[in-house]
């Protein structure tokens, strides 16, 4: 009997083949993006090509871009797990899941990555031991004494009672104080009554100013009678630091580490001085509260010092606390602040509107009251909208336990990530229906006009649900770390989902027991800098230089907050009163 030709894998043509490898393509990719869980119950894997390195290069080398390219990959899923040198790392790209996970801060650890800034801004061995004592981490060093110290979380506690208050006020009376003088000299008031017009890039101008005025409202001034410098140190810092967290090795690239022990030596000199003066009766007032000198500069540097000094820590680990205070400071508040002076200058209409919110708050030709700025609806508006815009915090944690949330397991040992620049630009979340201006790549200054008190209240209940459960079950603090608690009206009545959903995907200072401790300081900085500014100073953008160059972006190279990506040239004079 004849047999008939089956159809075999040999005889199909070419073309088939082809469109049988794109279907089989599509469907693994459709599987994947719609694939809510692994089938160990962790959240979807992103494929990788590497072994054991997975994609630790791509979020090395562009750590937004390759969070961007995930959820372009993975649009329906709270959260992916990507493998970076044999560990799991989660994205969190749910707001709700990263709410319950900034509250349960006793299992999702941010003490790891405190140890880690330890080691990098040049803590010594013993240092570190001093730190893991009462940490919470996934495992501790077998040669660390725990004696129920709890070093870490006093110091978080001592960081935020002395950035608020009366403390706080003080900080910002000193920033501003600071900056007007630092005003004053770059643009006095002409003799003749007629000032001049001069050419310049705004952003430069913004980041001298702020730069100066943080440092000494900060550290006092007479660090600058031994180190001038410091104001340009500090961007050499901040442009070498990551190849030092990336673990660059020095003898290869000895840059990043020279940088960082003239920071060490300088400060090792500042605090030094300080502790002589104080003996040596130079400081005026002998009030151990006092809440500011010309040494130690603020209450909260002097008091830093002296707590990492009671435990025992070296000059040497102390001066990197402070390095890494002053870069934390300077980092973040000054490209926000850069930002939102851009797109004020940038816009007419908002300028218009934000000097008549200014007029209401002065209390005299060139003073103001910094209580009223901050509650300006515009204003606030204009600093929301450049935090959601311009920041990309990433807030690590560890797992400390396997534990199961949303819908998800996260095993113990593994990294958690949530990208916050994500959930800032979230279509969903962000835009309104048949409203152009509010697609959530554009700088929209009327996003948050109907205020912000439900999404400060929202974090300071996190925070205190993260606390409690955070001090359950570790070794107990003493009383003066116990945290003080902050007066924000509670959360009232019913909100709508949408409004539910962007309180929640506003993150620019992390959240849970670490949330950003200087969040109220930046505000004052950042608003009632550009308030100080607007009474003096007369800003007009130069048209031909703004088609030349375009409108300044936020620069995505960057963690924290985002520089502009290119300068912004304007002419400035000083306003005739
Ligand atoms: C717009 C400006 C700022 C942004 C976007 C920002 C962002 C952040 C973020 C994301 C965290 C980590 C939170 C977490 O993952 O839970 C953090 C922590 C912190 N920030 Fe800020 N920050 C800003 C300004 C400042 C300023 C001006 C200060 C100091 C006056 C400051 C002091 C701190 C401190 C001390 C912590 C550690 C909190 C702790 O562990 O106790 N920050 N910040």
């Amino acid at each position: 009997m004849e047999l008939k030709p089956t159809l075999s894998l040999y005889t199909v043509s070419p073309p088939i083949w082809l469109l049988a490898g794109i279907l089989l393509f599509f469907a693994w990719r459709w599987s994947i993006r719609h694939h809510k869980v692994s089938s160990n119950g962790e959240p979807p894997l992103v494929p990788y090509l590497i072994p054991w390195l997975g994609h630790g290069f791509s979020l090395i080398n562009d750590i937004n871009g390759f969070v961007e390219w995930v959820r372009s990959s993975f649009p329906s899923s709270g959260a992916v797990t990507v493998q970076v040198a044999g560990r799991h790392l989660y994205l969190i790209f749910d707001a709700k899941l990263a709410s319950q996970i900034y509250r349960r801060s006793d299992n999702f650890l941010f003490d790891p990555f405190n140890l880690m800034v330890f080691r990098t801004t040049g803590g010594t061995k013993n240092d570190l031991e001093i730190a893991q004592n009462g940490a919470r981490l996934v495992k501790t060093d077998p040669n660390v004494v725990v004696d129920g110290t709890h070093f870490m979380h006093g110091f978080h506690i001592m960081t935020k009672n002395h950035l608020s208050g009366e403390f706080l006020e003080e900080l910002t009376r000193r920033f501003i104080e600071t900056l007007c003088k630092e005003i004053d000299r770059n643009f006095p008031i002409s003799k003749n009554g007629k000032p001049e017009w001069r050419t310049m890039d705004l952003c430069h101008l913004i980041k001298s100013l702020w730069t100066h005025a943080s440092i000494e409202a900060l550290m006092g001034t007479n660090i600058y009678t031994f180190w001038p410098e410091i104001d340009d140190w500090i961007w050499e810092f901040d442009s070498t630091f990551p190849m030092i967290i990336a673990q660059y090795p020095s003898l290869l690239f000895p840059k990043p580490y020279k940088v960082r022990e003239e920071g060490i030596r300088k400060l090792i000199d500042w605090e030094r001085m300080a502790r002589e003066a104080e003996e040596e009766g130079k400081i005026k007032s002998d009030d151990p509260n006092r809440l500011w000198d010309p040494y130690w500069g603020h209450a909260y540097s002097r008091e830093a010092s002296k707590f990492y000094a009671k435990f025992g820590v070296s000059e040497r680990g102390r001066a990197g606390n402070k390095m890494g205070i002053i870069w934390g400071i300077a980092a973040n508040a000054i490209p926000v602040a850069m930002q939102v002076i851009n797109q004020t200058v940038l816009n007419p209409t908002t300028l218009e509107e934000l000097h008549s919110e200014i007029s209401r708050c002065q209390t005299g030709p060139l003073s103001l009251d910094m209580g009223k700025v901050t509650t300006q609806p515009k204003l606030k508006s204009m600093f929301l909208e450049a935090l959601r815009w311009a920041t990309a915090s990433p807030s690590p944690r560890v797992v400390r336990e396997d534990c199961e949330i949303g819908g998800y397991r996260f095993k113990s040992n593994s990294m958690v990530m949530i990208p916050a620049r994500i959930l800032q630009l979230e279509p969903a979340t962000w835009e309104i229906p048949g409203n152009e201006q509010s697609k959530p790549d554009l700088f929209w200054p009327e996003r948050f006009l109907d205020g912000d008190q439900e999404h400060e209240a929202h974090r300071v209940d996190e925070n205190i649900e993260a606390e409690a459960n955070h001090i359950a079950g570790a070794p107990s603090s003493p009383e003066e770390l116990k945290p003080r608690r902050v007066q924000v009206e509670p959360i009232s009545g019913p909100k709508s989902k949408d409004i539910q959903r962007r309180i929640l995907s506003l993150r620019p200072f992390g959240g849970g027991t670490t949330i950003c401790s200087g969040r109220h300081f930046a505000t004052n900085e950042i608003l009632g800098g550009l308030a100080t500014l607007l009474l003096r100073l007369e800003i007009e953008v130069i048209d031909e230089e703004l088609i030349k160059h375009g409108v300044p972006q936020p620069d995505l190279r960057k963690q924290g907050g985002l520089f502009p990506d290119r300068p912004l040239m304007v002419r400035v004079r000083r306003r005739m009163s």
